[in-house]
């Protein structure tokens, strides 16, 4: 099967690459080789060679930033994903794009299923829910896989700034009010590549839209506690993590107080496994210590 990865550099995008096997060859061009920001060149991308599927794990992801640099975020995480959705279409091949949690306001008081109806609360949300509609306007056979709290060895994520900062404190204030499901990107990644394969083994299959996050649900608190629980006796610094209120922690963008999304019938559907997310922080956190 032939791929063409986009965000081949990113948290998602690196583990697709070392979970590509023989039997799938990955094309990933980085940031220098195709700016997707600039560039008109993801048509010519798409139309010049023969893939099977295209993966997009591409995107503006720093969601207190999006909101002084609305441009920057709906550039990547709207136009591209449409401009890609719509050279996929041309090419007759499917499409699998990720998106976020953040495309809903946290207010259902329960896992959202995928037909649940968005409202973002800030410019990066915003942007992914635009990115959304733009995939399903251009009519290609996609999948749009909605995801949570992504995070692995690589790049930027809060696993890691809590060990950046657990090394540094005594004292970390985490909230405790604002619900989900930490995701290892290498989980998401066999996802992603699963969907792929289904999507090429299977080409009456309709797309859609699913959700796919780890198993289990937590707090940003939790999941900070359950890092140094989990870490602590590996770490030099073991601080103590202290539960606030979002209120008490302002940040340039609000987030979702309760963001869990109903995986099942991603789970129906495709050839999927979903990993308890304790047991996957344990297994990343053997990776990166
Ligand atoms: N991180 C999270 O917590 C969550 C992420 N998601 C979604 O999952 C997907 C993957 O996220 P994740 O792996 O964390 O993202 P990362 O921020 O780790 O990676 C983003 C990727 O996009 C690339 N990129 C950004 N701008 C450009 C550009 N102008 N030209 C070319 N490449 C560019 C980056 O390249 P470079 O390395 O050069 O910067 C990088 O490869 C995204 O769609 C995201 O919205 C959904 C829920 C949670
Ligand atoms: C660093 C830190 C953060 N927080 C809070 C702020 C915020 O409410 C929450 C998470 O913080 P972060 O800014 O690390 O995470 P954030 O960037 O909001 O993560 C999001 O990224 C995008 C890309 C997504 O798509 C989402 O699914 C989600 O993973 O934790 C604390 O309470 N204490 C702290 O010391």
């Amino acid at each position: 099967m032939r791929v063409l990865l986009l965000g081949g550099t990113g948290q998602l995008g690196r583990e697709c690459l070392l979970q590509a096997g023989p039997d799938l060859v990955v094309t990933a061009p980085t940031r220098r080789e195709l700016d997707l920001a600039a560039s008109g060149g993801i048509q010519a991308l798409v139309a010049a060679d023969p893939f099977d599927v295209i993966v997009n794990a591409a995107a503006y992801t720093a969601v207190d930033k999006a909101e002084s640099e609305r441009d920057a975020a709906f550039a990547l995480n709207a136009d591209v994903p449409g401009r890609l959705a719509a050279a996929a279409a041309a090419k007759s091949i499917p499409l699998v794009h990720v998106s976020t949690d953040y495309v809903f306001d946290g207010q259902k008081g329960a896992p959202y299923v995928p037909d649940d109806p968005v409202a973002p609360l800030g410019a990066y949300g915003a942007s992914k829910e635009a990115g959304e509609r733009a995939v399903r306007a251009a009519s290609a056979r996609s999948v749009i896989l909605r995801t949570a709290w992504v995070y692995s060895p690589f790049g930027a994520n809060f696993l890691k700034t809590m060990l950046r900062l657990g090394a540094e404190r005594d004292v970390l204030k985490v909230v405790d009010d604002q619900r989900g499901t930490p995701t290892t990107a290498a989980d998401l990644a066999a996802a992603c590549l699963a969907i792929a394969r289904h999507l090429v083994t299977h080409p009456d299959e309709p797309g859609g839209t699913f959700h796919f996050t780890d198993a289990g649900e937590t707090t940003w608190c939790g999941f900070a506690r359950a890092i140094f629980a989990i870490a602590g006796s590996r770490l030099p610094n073991v601080p103590r993590v202290e539960a606030i209120t979002t209120a008490e922690y302002p940040t340039p963008a609000r987030r979702p107080a309760d963001s869990r999304l109903d995986c099942s019938a991603t789970l129906a559907r495709f050839p999927v496994t979903q990993p308890d997310w304790r047991a996957a922080l344990a297994a990343t956190l053997d990776r990166l210590l």
